[in-house]
């Protein structure tokens, strides 16, 4: 029987027109893209047109947009790119900032550099953070989301802040329970502290999950660096960083070296096809992306009033509350009863394809974000994560409601 795809936080397929894209570059734009003759000059010019949409979707300039392999890339560089500009400003104890006392550095103490961050992060910053401290790189501020709101709250943040403190990066969106972080609110904050300061806290988030769902603007986010991950929005396995005027007024350090190519920043030569195909996802969420979330949106509330009528009390949404609010896509719901755990129930649907959390995780341990979020462990063990996409339909939903009905009574019956 036909499966029914709701994991669409973990990845994508490609759209058609994303599909005949790179199929098309691969045929007729395979030269190397830094040769002048023809294969070439066509492979430059997909090159060229793809960054513009990349750039056209997040609000930005082209020449702010430089292609990686990915999230964990981006995430990585940036991430690496702080620490290097920390003591590129070389950093010294005469000149405080607000911190948490008096807002003096120790003399004499060799400056790291700090970072503060939410608890919910992907693990391409939680993961590259965590090595920062080990390795003694740097300090690193966890600041937990609100268990009333499942978002930081730009108080914590702030409060967070040291002398030390070069980078603030937190997600757009979380990819298990779908909450939109405060992002601009907390960069419009900063942005009045980084005046009264010598030293700027840059911004950064992880756009992963929010690309293609709800509108990202760099200027309405205020931030210096955004990640870009295509296969969350139909688009291939590549990816992007967004650096506000790299080389001008923020500093790109390359993390690899070679033969020039996008400006030196990101040498290697291009995958031109992926490129292509990740500016044409882009242009179809520059010019679709009402219609994809406001269908999102319909589908997945349709899901969720199913899931009540089916269930009733015997199950609790994640994620759902009053002062914040979720990507239109995104349903995160646990099952009350003993013995429903996420992954016991997925072994016995027939039709459904979802996941406990994300697929980078153990799939049998209690996802910390919705540990992080305040959910009981009893809940966050019986948690499924279901993301619905461009084209799920409500006849899908009834489909999956009805298979989730069947294994519930399957387990719970023993069978
Ligand atoms: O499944 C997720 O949430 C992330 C995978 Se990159």
């Amino acid at each position: 029987m036909e499966k029914i795809y709701l994991d669409y936080n973990a990845t994508t397929p490609l759209s058609p027109e994303v599909e005949k894209s790179i199929i098309t570059a691969m045929r007729e734009a395979w030269g190397n893209p830094s040769s002048s003759y023809q294969p070439g000059v066509k492979a430059r010019r997909l090159i060229d047109e793809a960054r513009s949409n990349v750039a056209f979707m997040v609000g930005a300039k082209s020449s702010d947009i430089i292609f990686t392999s990915g999230g964990t890339e981006g995430n990585n560089w940036i991430l690496q790119m702080a620490v290097k500009y920390f003591h590129d400003e070389s950093r010294t104890p005469a000149q405080p900032k607000l911190g948490p006392k008096d807002g003096k550095c120790e003399v004499g103490k060799d400056l790291l550099p700090h970072f503060i961050t939410s608890n919910v992060e992907h693990d391409s910053v939680k993961c590259v953070l965590e090595h920062f401290e080990k390795e003694k790189i740097a300090e690193v501020t966890y600041v937990p989301v609100s268990k009333k709101s499942g978002r930081v709250e730009v108080e914590d943040i702030k409060a967070a802040i040291r002398p030390t403190t070069v980078m603030i990066t937190i997600m757009l969106a979380n990819n298990e329970s779908g909450v939109i972080q405060p992002v601009a609110e907390i960069n419009e904050e900063i942005q009045r502290v980084n005046r009264q300061s010598p030293h700027r806290i840059l911004l950064h988030t992880d756009a992963a999950q929010a690309l293609g769902k709800i509108p990202v603007d760099v200027e309405d986010l205020c931030v210096d660096y955004l990640t870009i991950v295509g296969h969350k929005f139909y688009a291939p396995r590549i990816g992007a960083i967004y650096i506000r005027n790299p080389h001008k007024e923020l500093r790109v350090y390359p993390m690899l070296f070679g033969g020039g190519q996008e400006r030196n920043f990101r040498p290697g030569t291009e995958n031109t096809p992926m490129i292509a195909g990740l500016g044409k996802a882009a242009e179809l969420v520059h010019e679709n992306l009402k219609e994809y979330s406001s269908h999102m949106a319909k589908v997945r509330d349709y899901l969720e009033t199913r899931l009540a009528e089916e269930f009733g009390d015997d199950i609790v949404i994640n994620g759902k509350f009053e002062s914040s609010t979720r990507l239109p896509n995104t349903c995160n719901v646990s099952f009350v009863k003993e013995g429903l755990e996420g992954h016991k129930l997925l072994s016995h649907t027939e039709r459904l394809q979802a996941s406990v959390g994300a697929a980078c995780h153990k799939q049998n341990k209690p996802s910390h974000i919705l540990l992080a979020m305040g959910v009981p462990e009893s809940l966050a063990r019986n948690a499924l994560r279901l993301s619905v996409g461009r084209e799920t339909t409500k006849e899908d939903i009834d489909v999956v409601v009805s298979d989730l009905r069947k294994a519930v009574d399957s387990i719970l019956s023993g069978s």
